[in-house]
Parts: C-alpha cells; sequence; structure tokens
C-alpha cells in the first residue's frame, strides 16, 4: 500500500473522510495544500506570531480529544502521552492555561493530571477556577466549594438547573443503544454524548432516528454532531466561545488589549471559540486537521504531535526571552 493510501485509510478510521472523499485521494491532497494557503501551519508561521506577541500576554486555551491525545476507538481510553503532558504542563507554567472540554471535568482531569492549569468541561458548562489568583465580579451562578484535590475553588455551572434531566436523560439512552452492538452513551455531567464509532455502518442512520426522536420529549436540549459522536447540551446559550470569554474575564483580561487568545481545537464546538478570537481581532485561533475543513481558525497544525511541537516551541521562545 501506497503511504498516502494508508494516510486516507487512516482518515477513513478516524472518521475524518467519507469514503467518496477517499476515493478521490488526490483531489483531497491537492485540496489540502490550497487550504493550507488560506491556514498556514503554525509551526511554519511560528516567527510571525511571536513578532504579534511580543509585548502582549497569551493566553493558552486547549481542547482534549483529538488536541491533546490522538482520536481512539475507545473514548474511556483517550490517554495523554508523558511527552504532552510535560509540554502542558511547560507552557501553563509560563502562560495562563485553560482545558477546554466536551468531556465531564473529572474526566478530563483524570487525563491530564496536571493542577496547573484551569479546566472547563462539559463544552464549557462547568468551569472550575481556583480562588485567589482570578478576579470574580459576577457571583451568579458561581459557588466556592473544595476540588478532589483539596484546593478551594469557584464553580461556574451555568447549566444546573438541567443535572436532573440530564441524569434522566443518560438512564433512557443507556437503555435503548442495548440493541446498538458498539454503541455508548458517556455522561459528560452538563451533556451527554452518544458515540457510534464501533457501531456496524448499517446500524448508525437508525441509531441516530432512535437519539433524535427519544430527544423530541426534551425540547429543552439540542443534538450537535461531532467526530462519530451525538453531542447532547442543554439548550442554553452558552458554548466554549462564551467559556472562553468567560476565562479571559476571570483571568482579568478583557479591559485591557495587550493579552493575545491562543485557543487550539479540532471539533465543531471549537469553532466558537475561533469566532469569539475573530471578533476580539486580536488572537491565534487554531485548528488541528489534516484534511480540509470549514474553520473560522485563521492558523493549522496537522495532529496532537504537532500541538506538542508548537507547545514546545512556544515555551522556548518565553523562556529565552526571559533570560535574555
Ligand atoms: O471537546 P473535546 O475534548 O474534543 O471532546 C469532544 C468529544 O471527545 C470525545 O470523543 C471523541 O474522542 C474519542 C476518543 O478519541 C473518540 O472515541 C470519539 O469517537 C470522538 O468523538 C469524548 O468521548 C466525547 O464525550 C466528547 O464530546
Amino acid at each position: 500500500m501506497a503511504g498516502s493510501d494508508v494516510v486516507v485509510d487512516q482518515k477513513l478510521a478516524m472518521g475524518l473522510l467519507t469514503k467518496s472523499a477517499a476515493n478521490n485521494n488526490h483531489g483531497l491532497l491537492d485540496s489540502y495544500t490550497t487550504w493550507l494557503e488560506e491556514h498556514p501551519s503554525a509551526l511554519d508561521s511560528f516567527e510571525d506570531m511571536i513578532d504579534v506577541a511580543e509585548g502582549k500576554k497569551l493566553v493558552l486555551f486547549l481542547d482534549y480529544d483529538g488536541t491533546l491525545s490522538p482520536i481512539v476507538n475507545d473514548p474511556d481510553k483517550a490517554f495523554m502521552s508523558d511527552a504532552m503532558r510535560a509540554a502542558v504542563r511547560e507552557v501553563a507554567n509560563l502562560f495562563p492555561t485553560a482545558i477546554v472540554s466536551g468531556r465531564c471535568i473529572n474526566k478530563v482531569n483524570g487525563f491530564v493530571k496536571l493542577d496547573n492549569v484551569v479546566y472547563a468541561g462539559s463544552h464549557g458548562m462547568d468551569i472550575w477556577t481556583p480562588t485567589g489568583s482570578v478576579k470574580y465580579e459576577d457571583e451568579g451562578q458561581q459557588t466556592k466549594s473544595v476540588d478532589e484535590q483539596g484546593n478551594k475553588v469557584v464553580k461556574f455551572q451555568p447549566a444546573q438547573e438541567f443535572l436532573p434531566t440530564v441524569k434522566e436523560i443518560i438512564q433512557v439512552l443507556e437503555q435503548k443503544i442495548k440493541t446498538f452492538e458498539g454503541a455508548m452513551v458517556e455522561d459528560n455531567r452538563f451533556c451527554v454524548s452518544v458515540h457510534y464509532r464501533n457501531v456496524n455502518e448499517k446500524e448508525v442512520d437508525t441509531l441516530k432516528e432512535m437519539v433524535h426522536s427519544t430527544m423530541k420529549a426534551y425540547p429543552n436540549f439540542r443534538i450537535n454532531g461531532g467526530k462519530m459522536v451525538m453531542e447532547i447540551k442543554p439548550s442554553i446559550n452558552w458554548n466554549k466561545g462564551c467559556a472562553l470569554e468567560y476565562l479571559l474575564d476571570t483571568f482579568g483580561f478583557t479591559s485591557s488589549s495587550d493579552f493575545l487568545p491562543l485557543y487550539i481545537g479540532d471539533d465543531t464546538t471549537d469553532e466558537d471559540a475561533f469566532e469569539v478570537i475573530r471578533g476580539l481581532g486580536q488572537g491565534f485561533p487554531i485548528i488541528v486537521s489534516s484534511v480540509p475543513r470549514d474553520t473560522k481558525a485563521s492558523y493549522s497544525l496537522r495532529d496532537p504531535d504537532e500541538v506538542m511541537n508548537f507547545m514546545v516551541r512556544l515555551a522556548n521562545w518565553k523562556k529565552a526571552k526571559s533570560t535574555s
């Protein structure tokens, strides 16, 4: 098998490519090159980016699945490598850093295992920030609490009222997916994921129909598509982009123009954050993709390995600056 065929095969397995697109392998490689002109590699553009960042405060936002860990068949085994963890630890020592994930906080925290980052789980609907180091003006949906390590945290949970219904939805869907071999319901606390990566291709449409018809009983929820997953969320006006704005505010950045948010993500839900950065007119929205995609990101990185290399360069640049 030729090298490019292997790449196409991998992308098919990851759900990044349809069969008809794969049949047009060469066209795809050509269109990726064209796409790269509009969304240049953040590694190739590194020098230009740090020119812009000179004298400004970078604030990092990192998605988890597909960004810090490769996409794998079993969602419970999406482990992060030690090298990636070291890279995140290092950038988080140098820049305020948040992990923004669709997963529930406990799960993403269990994968990342770092205490120098802020976690925003459930697509930004569950944000835990340390007390003291950040400013809080709006006490609205915030509660003070203690995390599993005994640290005092402020929790911002704008979808609190939906928790009992989310639990009910999980119970209902867990019963109904039993007839679909390979299907899995993941409890993301304020959101629910229905995975169909391991379901027979012929059964996928029926599974999707079942989920859509079940959710008709829950009009206050919406369904979004992800990578071989249906993501069910409360229909509130809150997303990863709102979480980015909330965190910038709590980090104390919104009133100045000397900060630059840098967001790296691979999925459709990350587009909301890319849009916010574009709206701010300052910062770096970076998509992780090795195929052409419709995106509001300005830059791209191919895969988690490139994400890691980018973070290592960023840390080295910052350290070199502080010692010069
Ligand atoms: O916002 P994210 O951190 O990117 O979370 C989005 C979803 O990621 C996970 O699912 C995806 O990754 C799995 C592991 O690689 C893969 O098996 C699955 O097919 C992907 O969709 C997570 O399990 C979901 O709950 C998140 O919504």
